[in-house]
């Protein structure tokens, strides 16, 4: 991920203003007076109560759905399809094809770009190698483990080479191990890409560890619409092995803001919520 070393202030690839959205037919609206500005080539961790409108959200940066109030661009695009030209979407689950190969899964993103079959394959397949998947390229999604999986998204996600990427709890279905295991291996992989990441993620350490800003969305009141409640820088930047941030106190002091800020959130439908 190249840094930003220049004087000027970096170029927004997503800007929000007082965004406000309602479900056709719902009785009252999921987000309101959101405001959110994201970097080109920033990461973003995007955490909240589960229903706060995350997943909402990155519908709506992408195009799928439309303000109802407020305003919102990327790349300087306001119209639905301008947004999705430039988004690249990582639904909830590893979402592979579970009847084609891992290969195929991989060069279907470039196949949607208009590149041939043969060539789609070979560089399909230099992903792969490089990201030590090149063994199992030939094996449907169910013969895989789940990190595996979650790999093979990632690779087609960035495969498909659009500034912005949007992951839903990209990591969500893992067991703890792989789960450690993957984001280590993310944040040594992505390093290199010059994508906009936003990231939805229930998990504190992951938002830190992945992200350089965690955004916390909250109801500001009892019934009110979510909107944007608190953000934190996140440690994406500091490359020393995952474990040692862990431990790092200025991680573990963030982290406890973070958790305190959430159970201060607490209005939501959260059986046992912390009020
Ligand atoms: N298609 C829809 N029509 C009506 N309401 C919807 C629709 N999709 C989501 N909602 C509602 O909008 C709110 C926000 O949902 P959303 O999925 O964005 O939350 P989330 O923060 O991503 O949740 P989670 O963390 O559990 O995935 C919830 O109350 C949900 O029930």
């Amino acid at each position: 991920m190249a840094i930003n070393a220049s004087a000027d202030p970096p170029t927004p690839a997503i800007t929000i203003d007082d965004l406000g959205f309602r479900y056709p037919k719902a009785e009252r609206g999921v987000l309101g007076g959101l405001r959110l500005q994201v970097p080109a080539g920033q990461h973003l961790a995007l955490i909240g109560r589960s229903g706060c409108g995350k997943s909402t959200l990155l519908s709506l940066i992408a195009g799928l759905h439309e303000p109802t109030t407020g305003t919102l661009s990327v790349l300087g695009r306001d119209d639905p399809a301008g947004r999705l030209a430039s988004c690249a979407i990582m639904p909830q689950g590893d979402s592979l094809l579970p009847w084609l190969n891992l290969l195929d899964n991989v060069a279907i993103s470039l196949r949607n770009r208009g590149v041939t079959r043969p060539q789609a394959r070979a560089r399909a397949h230099a992903t792969l190698h490089q990201w030590g998947l090149a063994d199992w390229e030939q094996e449907r999604p169910a013969a895989l483990s789940g990190g595996m999986r979650q790999r093979a998204a990632l690779a087609r996600a960035l495969l498909a080479d659009k500034p912005i990427l949007l992951a839903d709890e990209p990591l969500g279905a893992l067991d703890a191990i792989t789960r450690a295991e993957v984001q280590q291996w993310l944040r040594a992989t992505i390093i290199g890409s010059s994508a906009t990441l936003i990231m939805v993620t229930h998990d504190v350490d992951e938002a830190l560890l992945l992200s350089h800003r965690v955004v916390l969305l909250a109801e500001p009141a009892p019934g009110q619409p979510v909107s944007t409640a608190a953000s934190w820088p996140g440690w994406f930047a500091d490359d020393r092995p995952r474990e040692l941030l862990l431990g790092d106190p200025a991680f573990a002091t963030v982290r406890r803001q973070i958790l305190q800020s959430f159970a201060d959130s607490g209005f939501g439908p959260n059986p046992g919520a912390p009020r």
